[in-house]
């Protein structure tokens, strides 16, 4: 920001403050024929002392709401006396304007004001340089996000070392959420990032192509899916798609424990299993001892005499449901590779299938980077979040995704977690989360969930919730320098879940209607004409 001098003289002054303020907010008069909007920004200069030095600065604020009134014409005038006024043309109309201070630049940082505004100091619109210099961030860094939803010439940036406290995307269903993270993934990407996607509905499987499905738009994309999966696209829609799927034998015998529901309490159980996969081990020879599959273990359980082995076998069948074992293991490495997306396409599976593929997939991938044999970090987007770490219910993957949310950091293993119901989220996790992205969202419950998980989020915030349109969205958090409204830019990528086009399908679904009706009307022409015949 520039010094404040007298070149303010080239600012746009629209107004003088007035009333009560203090060092979070204030009020101004809005000078005659002026019209500003609510949400857009004004500088005000002050003076502080920063280092024990007085400066001056200026402090950038926000409108949070514009206030018409007219002197004359207050609450309780009646209809006569205001249409005498009105005729007069002595209504004059007045606007006061309410500002929450945001905070001001000092050597890059933002701080915030010690010192209230005095009243009678002026207002000035904010210039477009300074909103873009608050925020941009050095080209390695910045994540060209969208534009302020007040100044579209202005480009908001987010800093992806903010990522290092996990971001988390917040809507209702139809706000955009879907669209932002793929807008991320595109900025992710080109900054080198490896990134996994958790995707129930397919959201992300055409991220490599442009927005018409033609051109490839980004290299190094994989999807994968298990081999029984239907998914929400074809194969051939999606191009090439990879099989995940795991060997039994590979599993140790702790993740056939966790898998299976077994409590490190039942110890005989868990003796009868280890005893019949080391009776499995020894009856194969020494080439294949790994070989064996979830069906012989089941087969020797029933065959063991030992009641324990009967009592394992019941929590063992419930493995078969996962459907995810083949003739190997698809190894992590296919989902961490340097600049790359990995989308795990979970799509038509059930809960549990696509709850055990994302503990699988995370803790590998956090085991990978714990132990220091992958060097580069690692963000995993999950899609439908609240199906993975409910509040109040225990799933395999909700353990290590509080871990990362704990410990991530630690180790470069960072979380973006996508989800329309913020009240049904693990509440730790979601505070875990010290950026957000709030996008439209009317529910109350939701509402206060998230400001709970968030210090930075304000009732004045909340109020605003309701008043966003679809693709435009609050940022509070570490990834911005202050919280900033946004409309997200175009994705340079194909959606997966975009909205479907009613009008087009159901003038479609018409067509085939009469199309069936001409056709049946033909054939009763032609019976007829052949009864007539005959
Ligand atoms: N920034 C944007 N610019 C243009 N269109 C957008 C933008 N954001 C969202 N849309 C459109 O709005 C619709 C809903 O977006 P999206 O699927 O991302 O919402 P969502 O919040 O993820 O919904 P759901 O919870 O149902 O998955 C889509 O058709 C999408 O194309």
């Amino acid at each position: 920001m520039p010094e404040v001098t007298e070149e303010l003289g080239s600012f746009e002054k629209i107004g003088v403050v007035t009333g009560e303020s203090t060092h979070v907010e204030f009020y101004f008069a809005v000078e005659d024929g002026k019209m500003p909007q609510v949400w857009d920004y004004v500088v005000v200069p002050s003076n502080e002392l920063i280092d024990g030095e007085e400066k001056r600065v200026l402090v950038l604020g926000q409108i949070t709401s514009i206030i018409a009134y007219s002197p004359g014409l207050t609450e309780y005038v009646p209809y006569s006396v205001a249409e005498k006024l009105k005729e007069a043309e002595i209504i004059e109309p007045r606007n006061l304007a309410k500002v929450k201070i945001l905070g001001f630049l000092h050597n890059g940082t933002v701080l915030m004001p010690r010192r209230t505004i005095y009243p009678g100091t002026y207002v000035y619109l904010a210039p477009d340089d300074i909103l873009t210099e608050v925020y941009s961030y050095p080209e390695e860094e910045g994540l060209y996000i969208g534009n302020l939803i007040t100044r579209p010439s202005v480009k908001v940036n987010l800093t992806i070392r903010g990522f290092r406290r996990h971001l988390a995307i917040l809507a209702q269903t139809g706000a955009g959420k879907s669209y932002t993270a793929g807008v991320l993934l595109e900025e992710l990407y080109k900054k080198g990032a490896t990134v996994i996607v958790l995707d129930p509905h397919a959201d992300y499987v055409f991220i490599s192509k442009d927005p018409e499905g033609k051109k490839k738009v980004l290299k190094r994309v994989k999807v994968f899916r298990t081999s029984e999966s239907t998914g929400r696209y074809t194969k051939e829609e999606i191009g090439h798609v990879k099989t995940f799927e795991i060997k039994f034998a590979d599993l140790s015998l702790e993740e056939i424990f966790t898998i299976a529901g077994i409590n490190e309490k039942w110890t005989n159980i868990m003796k009868a299993i280890e005893d019949a996969l080391e009776r499995l081990k020894s009856n194969e020879n020494k080439d294949d001892s790994k070989n064996y599959t979830l069906n012989d273990l089941i087969t020797a359980l029933q065959t063991s005499d030992n009641n324990n082995a009967l009592r394992a076998l019941t929590y063992i069948k419930r493995l078969k449901k996962l459907k995810v074992f083949g003739d190997s293991t698809t190894p992590i490495g296919e989902f961490l590779q340097p600049q790359s997306i990995a989308v795990m396409d979970l799509s038509g599976l059930n809960d549990n299938v696509a709850d055990y593929i994302a503990y699988r997939i995370l803790s590998e991938a956090y085991n990978q980077r714990e132990n220091g044999k992958y060097e580069y970090p690692i963000f995993i987007l999950i899609e439908e979040a609240h199906r993975f770490i409910p509040k109040n219910q225990s799933t395999l993957s909700k353990r290590i995704v509080k871990k990362i949310a704990a410990e991530g950091r630690k180790f470069g293993v960072f979380l973006i977690l996508v989800t329309q119901r913020p009240q049904k989220i693990d509440s730790d996790v979601l505070s875990q989360c010290n950026s957000q992205i709030i996008m439209r969202m009317t529910n109350p419950e939701d509402q206060n969930a998230v400001k709970k998980s968030a210090e930075q989020v304000s009732e004045d915030l909340l109020r605003d919730l309701p008043g966003l349109n679809v693709g435009e969205a609050i940022i509070v958090g570490e990834v911005t320098k202050m919280p900033v409204m946004v409309k997200i830019r175009k994705r340079m990528t194909k959606e997966g879940g975009a909205d479907i086009d009613i009008v087009g399908l159901l003038k479609k679904a018409r067509e085939k209607a009469k199309e069936n009706i001409d056709k049946k009307v033909e054939q009763l022409k032609n019976e007829i004409k052949s009864f007539l015949e005959v």
